[in-house]
């Protein structure tokens, strides 16, 4: 982390990811004035920071972010081209964009990382998995894997092509956490609770639970036993949310496959 802080972290695109772990950095202590970021429309937030804005690079940054959208990457890489072929290790976020294209647009000796986090990383809670191409060092992976785990957990993926499943599961896994909230909150309301109260309610049982689920050794499928009571209220509930044919594991099934199609599609 020392030489992270003397040669510099440059983050391409600050949007909703870059943000969520440049603010987990930041909370943890790396300082402003050791990161670059390039945005054509810095948020206020960003602003806010101290770090460097659209200034010229370092000249040998340790590592580069690239944090753009997967449509955007080829068009904005090239300004960072000058960066490849060295000692300086790209890092990227991006859905789908494999480390052989990558290694196309920047110098086939250029180390390069794929990393997939999720957006609790501006919390510290964050779950990152990491691959990296035959030129990273293990050095390298791991001061990537000590930046990321500055922001919450980091998987060391075995190959490249674990991470499109890992994509489906924790990249876009808040979101359907978050959509568990909004329907049970609107359920809630339905059945008769005052929205906030509802909305309260739901968010404090999905923290708690995966707070739980984290911290306790039994596993999910015995927590979720020590809900049930036999014959009682929450059985008659799972009965619908198990069922083989049109409750959760099918439709996590086929929300997990699309998920993995469109990062195809991105590739
Ligand atoms: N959001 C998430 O939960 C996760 C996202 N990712 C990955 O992170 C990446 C970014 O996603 P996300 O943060 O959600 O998207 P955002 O749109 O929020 O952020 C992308 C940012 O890149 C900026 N940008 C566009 N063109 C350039 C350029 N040429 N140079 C520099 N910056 C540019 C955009 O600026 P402007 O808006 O002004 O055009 C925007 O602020 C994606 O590749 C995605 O796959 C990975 C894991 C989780
Ligand atoms: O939706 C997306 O494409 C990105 C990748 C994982 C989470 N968000």
């Amino acid at each position: 982390m020392d030489d992270l802080k003397k040669r510099g972290l440059v983050l391409l695109g600050c949007g909703k990811m870059g943000s969520a772990m440049l603010k987990g950095w930041l909370d943890g202590g790396l300082p402003p004035s050791s990161v670059t970021v390039i945005a054509p429309r810095p948020s206020d937030w960003v602003k806010s920071t101290g770090v460097n804005i659209n200034t010229d690079l370092p000249e040998d940054p340790a590592i580069v972010l690239l944090a753009v959208k997967p449509q955007k990457m080829a068009e904005a890489l090239p300004s960072l081209k000058a960066l490849g072929n060295g000692s300086t290790v790209f890092l990227s976020v991006a859905a789908g964009i494999s480390l052989a294209s990558y290694e196309e647009m920047l110098g086939d000796k250029t180390p390069i990382i794929r990393a997939m986090p999720n957006t609790p990383s501006a919390i510290g809670r964050g779950v990152t998995g990491i691959v990296g191409n035959a030129r990273v060092t293990a050095d390298q992976i791991q001061l990537a894997d000590e930046l990321l785990q500055a922001v919450g957990q980091v998987v060391q993926l075995e190959n490249e092509g674990q991470i499109r499943a890992l994509t489906a599961v924790s990249g876009c896994g808040p979101a359907y956490v978050f959509h568990l909230i909004e329907t049970m909150a609107a359920a809630g309301t339905a059945a008769g609770l005052p929205e906030d109260m509802a909305l309260q309610l739901a968010k404090a049982t999905v923290a708690g639970a995966g707070v739980l689920a984290e911290e306790t050794d039994e596993t999910p499928t015995q927590l979720r036993v020590n809900v049930t009571s036999p014959n009682g209220v929450t059985a008659e509930a799972l009965r619908v949310l198990m069922d083989e044919e049109n409750g959760f594991p099918p439709l996590l099934d086929r929300a997990i496959k699309a998920a993995m199609k469109r990062d195809a599609e991105l590739a």
